[in-house]
């Protein structure tokens, strides 16, 4: 059985995504967008350190390996960590496009459990954009690329102005991001989107 609403579904005329001239070639690391991200960030003891690569057309694949930290069951990955594994694959697309875009919506499914100790494949595109509006999709497969699936998603991301971040996030961690030159080009690399 699917849960699928209609939310992550693209509406009619909505257009195929356009992979953005200066997006990173297919094969190339995209690097972490901020080092504590749960996510992607090298600054998190027990985070995903997720390592998404660009793939081809509006794509990126990642791996996770389930540590630990992570279970939910005994020796078994918990579900919110899964579901925050596709986010941050999903979250990667924007690279791609060379927007900034946050979860508007998450759809997951969950196919079968993944044990402590696997690595988790993922890959997800964007299959439409309708404005703001970016619909796209994901998997997660165990232990190889054609591995069984694990989990799915469909998403509805929303593009966003760096000022989504700066009036939202708690004043400490903000300064801290606007003081780090690396930071900064980041986020820069985001605004000029002809
Ligand atoms: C100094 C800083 C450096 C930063 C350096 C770079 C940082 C790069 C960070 C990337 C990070 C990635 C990490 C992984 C991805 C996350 O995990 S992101 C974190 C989780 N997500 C969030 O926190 C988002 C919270 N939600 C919000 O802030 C707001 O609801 C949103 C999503 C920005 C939308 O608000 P809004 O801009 O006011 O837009 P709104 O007019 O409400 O909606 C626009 C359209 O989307 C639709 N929509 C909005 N939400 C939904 C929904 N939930 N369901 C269905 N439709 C929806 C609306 O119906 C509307 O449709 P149309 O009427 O245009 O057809």
């Amino acid at each position: 059985m699917s849960g699928r609403t209609t939310a992550a579904t693209p509406p009619p005329g909505a257009a195929p995504p356009a992979r953005h001239p200066e997006a990173p070639a297919p094969g190339e690391i995209i690097g972490s967008h901020y080092e504590y991200c749960f996510g992607c960030g090298g600054g998190v003891a027990h985070g995903l350190h997720l390592q998404t690569r660009a793939g081809e057309g509006v794509s990126v694949t990642a791996e996770f390996q389930v540590k630990e930290a992570h279970q939910g069951a005994p020796g078994l990955a918990h579900g919110g960590v899964l579901a925050t594994a596709l986010d941050e694959t999903l979250g990667g697309l924007g690279w791609l496009l060379r927007v900034i875009a946050v979860t508007g919506r998450l759809e997951t499914d969950f196919v079968r459990p993944v044990p402590v100790g696997a690595v988790l494949h993922l890959e997800a595109e964007v299959v439409a954009v309708a404005g703001r509006k970016i619909f796209c999709t994901a998997t997660g497969r165990i232990g190889a690329p054609d591995g069984p699936v694990a989990v799915r998603a469909d998403a509805l991301f929303i593009e966003v102005k760096i000022d989504h971040f700066i009036e939202n996030g708690r004043k400490q961690e903000i300064q801290a991001v606007l003081a780090d030159p690396d930071q900064v080009k980041v986020a820069r690399a985001f605004e000029v989107n002809p």
